[in-house]
């Protein structure tokens, strides 16, 4: 079996997908808790302020399931270390973290997953799977789950950021290169509405992970 992460701009279905990838393989999955972080509305509310405080609360998280999710060698995470990376220099582009703190930042996430590399068990994920929405879908669904803080009434600032965001997920997975990886097209295959386009995805990712095997 394989460990497997996910990746995805905000809303893309990545926990979803992580759930009914554990169903179909009998492994578990590593959940991301979102309601109950406490950072993130802060974030929200003063992203100058909480930028870097939340990107350390998002490593430690991250690197915990990492380490509890290693152990069997057989899980699924619904979002990978790598892609916390994209989303902390955005903001740091956009003023909200400085270059000391970048560099911090950088520093300690590659003293982690060296760490976990030389290790004597295999860290880097088996697969990354990839879903993929356009703009339109991303925004649609900040709306239909419809969380306070992300929601662009609230803050018109919101639509830019978002923008850039999904733009810089597409350079992000095509220079992706740690492990293999499959692209999920999240506009083309509802995989929450709909069963048939749940079971083509889930037959991609079978087959792709045949061939890795
Ligand atoms: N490293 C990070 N830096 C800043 N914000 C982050 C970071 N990681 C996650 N977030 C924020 O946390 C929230 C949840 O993000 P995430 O995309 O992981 O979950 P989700 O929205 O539930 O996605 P999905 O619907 O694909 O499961 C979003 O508001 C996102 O902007």
């Amino acid at each position: 079996m394989a460990v497997i992460v996910l990746s995805g701009t905000i809303g893309a279905g990545k926990s979803s997908l992580t759930g009914m990838l554990a169903e179909k393989l009998g492994t578990t999955a590593f959940y991301e808790s979102v309601d109950d972080n406490e950072v993130l509305p802060l974030f929200y509310s003063d992203p100058k302020k909480y930028a870097f405080l939340l990107q350390i609360y998002f490593l430690n998280k991250r690197f915990a399931s990492i380490k509890a999710a290693l152990k069997d060698d057989n899980n699924i995470l619904d979002r990978s270390i790598y892609e916390d990376s994209l989303l902390f220099h955005l903001n740091a582009d956009l003023g909200r973290a400085n270059q000391k703190e970048v560099d911090v930042y950088d520093e300690l996430l590659d003293n982690m997953l060296e760490r976990i590399s030389k290790s004597d068990i295999n860290t880097a994920p088996d697969l990354l799977v990839h879903i993929r929405v356009s703009f339109d879908t991303m925004m649609k669904r900040i709306v239909k789950r419809g969380r306070e803080y992300e929601q662009i009434e609230n803050d018109p600032d919101l639509y830019e950021y978002y923008n850039e965001l999904n733009r810089r997920y597409d350079r992000w997975y095509n220079d992706f290169d740690i492990c293999p990886k499959i692209q999920i097209d999240g506009d083309k295959y509802d995989f929450v509405e709909n069963p048939d386009d749940a079971e083509k995805v889930l037959k991609d990712i079978e087959t792709k992970l045949a061939e890795i095997r």
